[in-house]
């Protein structure tokens, strides 16, 4: 997991930072690789190539950094001790972590990336009050209790942490009351109330009762209007961003939305119908798109080639047709993977061979990218200055067919060693950096898969649209 770099002063509000950057076409991408690759570039012609280049190169130089005024989210690293001390804080966190059948923790990394905004708030005397789901419970569900988490959370902040067995209450009113400056109660599992993510009014307004102030530090839960990311604020000011909340946003916005530049995204995963909304509002900003998972299928066939028994969703032939027709005209360099490894049944232990896109058997299907894809993608992002990534190659499940998303893990992290952004949006392509064992070095590592997406779809997040404003100055390249 990367590290939670020090929060600025405050986070910018979705969209509210962005310059208008226009996306300069980088044709070099493409042009360089045209007889390897399916690219579908803008001017896939070599001579364009300098020109492009040097364009690029005399406009970012052009461009530098301007310092603009925005609407920002407050957060909790502008309240001081003045603020906080003695004053029960909510703090909603994202603890939704997975847990094995003997209820061990599998992956605490939801857990540790909570971590600083609580000992913030700690260190600044105040008392915290932890909230937060775990899995879907219908109703009060033993399996489903926070309780397993305890001794993780009391070893990373190094106090012993108190569990409430309820989420409201006269027990946690108690408690509450009981809780001495800098510790830390934990309540239970808020979604065993079925009021929670009704966002209903009077549990909200119950839930908020218990606190002077609100830390939304939820990233993971962001994008859902629930009575402890949304409706609580109703009742609590200030209600702020959390550290992590802010760092998700500053790069899965912030630095998406002013790039350095060349950007390039690259995104994979089963269908396009799950990454429309990504791809669209990528084409809005990215200098180079590169394609890769199952949903590749749907454009070759779009575009008349023979896909095997690949996984492809026909009611998205125009709709994969027109998205490469809006690159074009955008001037993205939008790449699909010029061979593939296809197998003979969807299974680890298929058999595989590797075959150009255009060359697939009936009877087969396509479940990786292939070498020459690999190394034309690979050049593709030696050439950039940031790079965010959602969604893998191909079946990274199945070793056989993990290569081509292991071998763009492994990229990343060597460009991200070299000081190019690299920003892993969440989901599978996490599983797959963490995979490789390269996550440290990624200049961020979405904690949240849904609420990514809808970020990246451009979409705004509940929970932190409901939180207090701000002005803030930043810079950003222009
Ligand atoms: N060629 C392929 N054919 C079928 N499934 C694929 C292929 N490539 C990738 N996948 C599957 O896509 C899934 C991830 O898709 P998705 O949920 O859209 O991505 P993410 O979780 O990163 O957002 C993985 O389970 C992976 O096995
Ligand atoms: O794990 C979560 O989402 P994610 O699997 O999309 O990252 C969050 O905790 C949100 O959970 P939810 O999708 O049950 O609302």
């Amino acid at each position: 997991m990367a590290s939670t770099a020090a929060p600025p002063a405050a986070i910018v509000a979705r969209r509210a930072a962005s310059a208008s950057v226009a996306a300069a076409p980088l044709r070099r991408a493409a042009g360089c690789q045209p007889a390897r690759s399916l690219a579908f570039a803008a001017g896939a012609d070599p001579r364009l190539a300098v020109h492009v280049a040097s364009r690029c190169r005399a406009a970012s130089a052009a461009r530098g950094t301007r310092a603009v005024a925005t609407m920002a989210k407050k957060s909790v690293g502008d309240l001081t001790a003045a603020d906080l001390e003695g004053k029960r804080v909510l703090v909603r966190a994202d603890l939704n972590v997975p847990l094995d059948d003997n209820q061990n923790i599998t992956d605490d990394t939801r857990i540790r990336a909570a971590i600083p905004t609580i000992k913030y708030l700690l260190s600044n005397g105040a008392k915290v009050i932890l909230t937060s789901h775990l899995g879907r419970p219908k109703g009060v569900t033993p399996k489903f209790s926070l309780a397993p988490l305890v001794p993780r959370l009391s070893e990373l902040l190094g106090i012993e942490v108190k569990k409430a067995e309820d989420v409201i209450g006269p027990e946690v009113e108690k408690l509450v009351a009981d809780l001495a400056n800098g510790a830390v109660l934990l309540l239970e599992n808020v979604r065993f109330y079925k009021e929670e993510e009704k966002n209903d009014p009077e549990f909200a307004k119950k839930l908020a009762s218990l606190a002077d102030l609100f830390v939304n530090d939820a990233f993971g839960t962001a994008h859902r209007a629930h009575a402890s990311t949304e409706g609580v604020t109703k009742f609590l000011k200030p209600s702020v961003a959390g550290f992590l909340l802010q760092k998700e946003l500053d790069y899965l916005d912030g630095a998406v939305s002013n790039p350095k530049r060349p950007f390039a995204a690259i995104v994979g995963g089963s269908k396009v119908s799950s990454k429309i909304g990504v791809i669209e509002s990528l084409l809005e900003k990215c200098d180079i798109l590169l394609l890769g998972g199952g949903m590749i299928f749907t454009f070759y066939k779009a575009q008349g080639l023979s896909v095997g028994s690949s996984l492809v969703e026909e009611d998205k032939l125009e709709l994969a047709t027109s998205l490469l027709a809006k690159a074009k005209a955008k001037g993205v360099s939008l790449l699909l993977p010029s061979d593939v490894i296809i197998a003979d049944k969807f299974a680890p232990d298929a058999n595989s061979q590797t075959v150009p896109a255009s060359a697939i058997p009936d009877g087969w299907m396509g479940l990786d990218i292939g070498p020459d894809s690999v190394k034309t993608f690979n050049d593709a992002l030696d050439t950039t200055q940031t790079i965010i990534w959602n969604g893998p190659m191909g079946v990274f499940e199945f070793d056989k067919f993990a290569v081509g998303t292991e071998s763009i893990a492994k990229k990343l992290a060597e460009l991200s060693k070299k000081g190019v952004t690299t920003i892993i949006g969440g989901g599978d392509s996490v599983a797959a950096v963490e995979k490789v064992g390269v996550a440290d070095v990624m200049s961020h590592i979405s904690t949240g898969g849904g609420a990514s997406l809808e970020l990246l779809e451009g979409k705004e997040l509940p929970g932190v649209v409901a939180l207090d404003e701000g002005v803030m100055t930043r810079s950003v390249s222009v």
